[in-house]
């Protein structure tokens, strides 16, 4: 084992309960080299369950450990060298003939090459962004400069970043494209203040051909990393390289954001990416079971898109349980099996939206009275808010159309089945109305 893995390990144990380490982190096979740690995982259940529960604070333990911000690669696989054929006996070679240039200083790209545009399920929640990614990789530093993807947590802003740098490699494998969490930019101008090598930090970070960072609403109150990072993007920018970043809202909403910052951000393209709508997380939980080798029926992907809207994330950790389950007894994944082995994460799932939550939410939208929603009253300014938390109820809840009709104040079940049409129209046609959906159902949603 990896001496490093080893003492991070040791830590950990401190942190983790028994079962956790033993079951995510002790099976992980180590090697580090000069370029990091290479954490190879027995199947890709724990790959991904280690990558989104364990790989932040893996990080910053190695951190903690060496002082400096290490690479931590996962991939399905073992530690043990790779056989290497053995090589041919030597040839004499003339005298004059130049011995080969060393290899040049291998460049960590830190992608993953899992994540490319073929993997990503396309719909109208990202197919704005999708395309723009897809521009950027083709033509970079010139279709859009910045490419910023916004949105909420687990909606595939991170994926579209690596299918963007690493469809730069593929058209260009000379191009340097780098990813960091922003937290690792943090990290990285902490160390190079601490040791006094900022001159090596810019150059490192300016000579790249791409700059990809992951998760900017990070740098908020960071006042020194804001000002390092403005004066990157003005040197990256003027020389035409790429920049994609990612963020959890609109950039103009983070609080303790330098405008100055806040303003180049907008200089090229901001794209928000939404919550997939039903048959997208349908299609997406398809393809990622197809990928992981999963036999994965439609009724359990409509199972599972039905009840698990919050995010993807959500959505491939429920698959990941099923697949561990169904591979440890023995069973297929029957939709029984489905809502039996995931009874209490649909229960949650289901519990956090409610018909009074939903009512409630809409009203302070709208800014009308909830009494005044429920009323009988049919002035417009109530009558569209009162559609839409009746559509919005019947799209985010199991309740029938009676039920939700009883919920508003005693309204038959025509009435109900009136607005849910009405709005999907109007989504149709109307952007305001379309952006109102989705803002309601990511603020509903979480
Ligand atoms: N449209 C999609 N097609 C295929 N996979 C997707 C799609 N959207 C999201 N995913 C998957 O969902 C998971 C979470 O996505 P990702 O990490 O890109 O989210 P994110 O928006 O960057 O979230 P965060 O802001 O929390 O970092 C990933 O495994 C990603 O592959």
């Amino acid at each position: 084992m990896s001496d490093l893995w080893r003492r991070c390990l040791e830590r950990l144990e401190g942190e983790l309960s028994a079962e956790d380490l033993h079951t995510w982190l002790m099976p992980l096979q180590a090697r580090d080299d000069m370029h990091g740690l290479q954490l190879f995982a027995p199947n890709p259940y724990t790959l991904d369950t280690v990558r989104e529960r364990y790989l932040p604070r893996i990080e910053a333990m190695l951190e903690q450990l060496t002082g400096h911000v290490l690479t931590v690669r996962l991939e399905v696989g073992s530690s043990a060298p790779r056989q290497v054929a053995k090589p041919p006996a030597p040839v004499a070679r003339p005298a004059q003939v130049a011995e080969p240039a060393p290899p040049a200083p291998t460049f960590n790209h830190n992608l993953d090459p899992h994540y490319t545009f073929e993997t990503f399920v396309e719909g109208k929640s990202n197919q704005l962004g999708k395309a723009a990614a897809m521009q950027v990789a083709t033509n970079p530093g010139r279709a859009y400069n910045p490419l910023l993807l916004y949105g909420g947590t687990g909606l595939g802003k991170t994926h579209l970043m690596h299918a963007a740098g690493n469809l730069m490699r593929e058209h260009n494998p000379g191009c340097k494209v780098m990813y960091l969490r922003s937290e690792q930019f943090v990290g990285s101008m902490i160390e190079a203040l601490r040791a006094k090598s900022m001159d090596e930090f810019k150059r490192r970070f300016r000579s790249v051909d791409a700059l990809l960072i992951d998760d900017i609403q990070f740098f908020a109150g960071k006042d020194t990393t804001q000002e390092e990072f403005f004066h990157t993007f003005n040197a990256l920018f003027e020389s035409k390289q790429q920049i994609i970043l990612t963020c959890d809202r609109y950039p103009k909403e983070v609080d303790k954001l330098e405008p100055r910052l806040k303003s180049r951000l907008g200089w090229g393209l901001s794209v928000a990416i939404e919550p997939p709508d039903f048959e997208t997380r349908a299609a997406i939980l398809l393809s990622k079971a197809h990928d992981k080798g999963v036999n994965v029926s439609e009724s359990v992907a409509m199972l599972l898109a039905k009840r698990i809207r919050s995010n993807v994330r959500d959505l491939e950790g429920a698959l990941n349980t099923l697949a561990a389950r169904a591979n440890f007894y023995g069973k297929p994944i029957t939709t029984e099996f489905a809502e039996e082995t995931l009874r209490d994460l649909l229960a949650t799932h289901a519990q956090a939206v409610t018909v009074p939550n939903i009512q409630k939410t809409v009203a302070d939208y709208y800014q009308v009275r909830l009494q005044d929603l429920l009323s009988k009253r049919r002035v417009r300014s109530l009558a569209r808010p009162r559609q839409m938390a009746m559509s919005l109820s019947k799209e985010l809840t199991e309740h029938s159309l009676p039920e939700i009709g009883d919920a508003f104040g005693g309204r038959d079940h025509t009435t109900v089945l009136h607005a849910c049409r009405t709005i999907r129209k109007l989504c149709e046609t109307d952007t305001r109305m379309r952006q109102d959906w989705e803002q309601l159902i990511r603020i509903l949603t979480g």
